[in-house]
Formats: structure tokens, C-alpha cells, sequence
């Protein structure tokens, strides 16, 4: 908390509401967390200079799933386990915790486009979910100046509805009124690629048709935090391209946007900043040149 509340400060002009001899590790550099410098470097392009007003605050969170039921390896399921419980008269098994994210602090600014790399279960989507309002946080906590709208492969478009009929359902759930809705139409559409099978229901979309036709939704407003997983993987060449504009259009619009993706390439071409995520924890954040050499490195 210290750490944040002395950037903030920063961020505001003014001294540290936290003084320095309070400050573990002061002098030192930050082993897990580096926040990202205010303002940006020189030599930078316009797009690539976050504003400096902060868009979300992740304080020291931590996330835990609590998966009820789960039996250990000691408590599976046999017959002799089962009666033992029933015996006992205990009841299911127990709960059991995951520690998805483990005490993860940043800051993130207006027009910053931040990747979240790391490996499988390492806690990239639990994050996004966090900032989101999604998920409780175990500790710690999450501040978001705005609505953050998270868009996800999963993201929820009705199967069994037209895209049509998704994608006027879907405007309106981001606030749109119907003349806004009517002067989008069009346009989400033709963004999404999918033509003709706009009339009939998602079900009979390809996986890379419905994750396209939603970011085709959810990219047509003007978002203050839009959080995206991996919904750029699944689509073709052209279509990345074209969202990559759309993403670089959000950004200028002063937005903020994160990133999942497993296609390194598509962050390190996208975005201005990467964190990596290891276990849970931020194990770099900054540069993606350096923070993706670092991470394919090891
Ligand atoms: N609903 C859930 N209930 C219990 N545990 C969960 C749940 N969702 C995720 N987890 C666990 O939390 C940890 C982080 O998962 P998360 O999906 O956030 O990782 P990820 O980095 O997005 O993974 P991937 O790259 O495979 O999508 C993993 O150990 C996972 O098993």
C-alpha cells in the first residue's frame, strides 16, 4: 500500500502521503512489482504517453477460490472413504482453497494498453475477473476509475438467439440508447466479418465467428477499462489486424485496455506494457520488449 499511496501522491504533484523511513526496502529496487513510470519515457510515441491520471488501483489483492466438495486424494471416492464419512456422520468432504492471486499490486493510467502474459493457471483471467467487479477479492483491493467491461471468450451472447438480436441485447446492456444502437448496427456488423449469419442464431457460429462478433459488441462503445481474454487469438489475420486498430482507437479515446493473450506477438504489437504473472504474483511489470524477452527466456 505504501508503495501505491507514494506514486499516487506522485501522480498528483504533490510530497508522499507516506514518508520515505516508512517504505520497506527503500532504495532498493522492487524485486516483484515495478509501477509503471509517470510520466512516460522520452522517444515515445504520442499513443504510447498514458495520461497520468490513474485508471485502476490493484492493492496488495488476493483471490481464493473455495471449491466446495473437493475431496483430497486421501478422501476420494471409494466405498470405504464413503462409509467411514457416513459412520462418522460427516458430510461431503471438504472444502478446499485455491489461491488464484497472490498479493498483486499495480497501477494502470488512461491510454495504457497492458498485456498479461504467464503461463497456464498462473491467475491472468482470475485477474481480469478482479478488476472487473467479478470476483471478491480475499484481501487487498481493487479501485477503478469507471465502469471496466471485461469482453471474454465467454462473455455472455445468447446461443440460441441471432447474432441481431446479440448484438441490439448486447448495446443496449452497455447503456446504448435504441438511435445509438440503430447508427452502430451497421457497422458492428461489418467490423465482425460475419455477414449473412447475422440472422441466424449463435449456435451455428464457428468459435473464432461468435468470439469476433463480441468484440465487434463490445469494442463499438467507448470503454473507460476494457478487459479482453484472449478474444484476438481466435480470430484470423485480417481480424487482428483490425482489432489491434480498434484497440490502438480505444486507447487514444483515453481508455485503458487489458490484454490476455497467449500470442505474444499480438501483445508486443498492441500494447505499451506487459505484466507477468508467475503463480499468481507479478513477477515483472514494464517494457514489453524487456518483459517478453524475459518471459520467453524462462
Ligand atoms: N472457478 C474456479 N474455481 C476454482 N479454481 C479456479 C477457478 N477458476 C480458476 N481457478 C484456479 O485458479 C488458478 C488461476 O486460474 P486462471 O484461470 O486465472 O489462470 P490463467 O492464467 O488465466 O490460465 P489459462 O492461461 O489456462 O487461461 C488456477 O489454479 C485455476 O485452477
Amino acid at each position: 500500500m505504501a508503495e501505491l499511496t507514494k506514486e499516487l501522491s506522485q501522480v498528483k504533484g504533490q510530497e508522499p502521503a507516506v514518508p520515505d523511513e516508512a517504505v520497506p526496502g527503500k532504495d532498493e529496487p522492487s524485486k516483484d512489482v515495478r509501477v509503471h513510470p509517470n510520466p512516460a519515457p522520452a522517444g515515445k510515441r504520442p499513443l504510447d504517453v498514458p495520461t497520468g491520471t490513474p485508471t485502476v488501483i490493484v492493492d496488495d489483492l488476493h483471490i481464493v477460490y473455495r471449491v466446495y466438495g473437493a475431496a483430497s486424494d486421501n478422501e476420494k471416492g471409494n466405498a470405504v472413504n464413503a462409509l467411514t464419512r457416513l459412520l462418522k456422520r460427516q458430510g461431503r468432504p471438504q472444502m478446499k482453497e485455491v489461491h488464484a492471486v497472490k498479493g498483486v499490486s499495480f497501477v494502470s493510467y488512461h491510454g495504457d494498453a497492458i498485456g498479461v502474459v504467464g503461463r497456464n493457471g498462473s491467475g491472468k483471467s482470475t485477474l481480469l475477473r478482479a478488476i472487473a467487479g467479478l470476483l471478491p477479492p480475499h484481501e487487498g483491493a481493487v479501485y477503478t476509475d469507471g465502469q471496466p467491461s471485461l469482453l471474454g471468450v465467454n462473455a455472455a451472447l445468447m446461443r440460441e438467439l441471432t447474432g441481431e438480436r446479440n448484438i441490439v441485447l448486447g448495446c443496449y446492456a452497455m447503456g446504448m440508447s435504441p438511435s445509438e444502437v440503430r447508427e452502430k448496427y451497421q457497422e458492428i456488423v461489418d467490423f465482425s466479418g460475419i455477414d449473412e449469419f447475422v440472422q441466424l442464431p449463435m449456435s451455428t457460429y464457428s468459435s473464432g465467428m461468435g468470439a469476433r462478433l463480441r468484440f465487434a459488441i463490445s469494442s463499438a462503445k467507448t470503454h473507460d477499462v476494457l478487459l479482453i481474454d484472449e478474444a484476438l487469438a481466435t480470430g484470423d489475420r485480417e481480424f487482428r489486424k483490425k482489432s489491434e486498430e480498434r484497440i490502438k482507437q480505444i486507447r487514444e479515446s483515453a481508455g485503458t485496455v487489458f490484454l490476455v493473450a497467449h500470442d505474444l506477438r499480438v501483445i508486443e504489437e498492441t500494447c505499451n506494457r506487459v505484466i507477468w504473472l508467475h503463480k499468481g504474483k507479478i513477477k515483472m511489470d514494464g517494457d514489453p520488449k524487456e518483459v517478453l524477452a524475459a518471459y520467453n527466456k524462462g
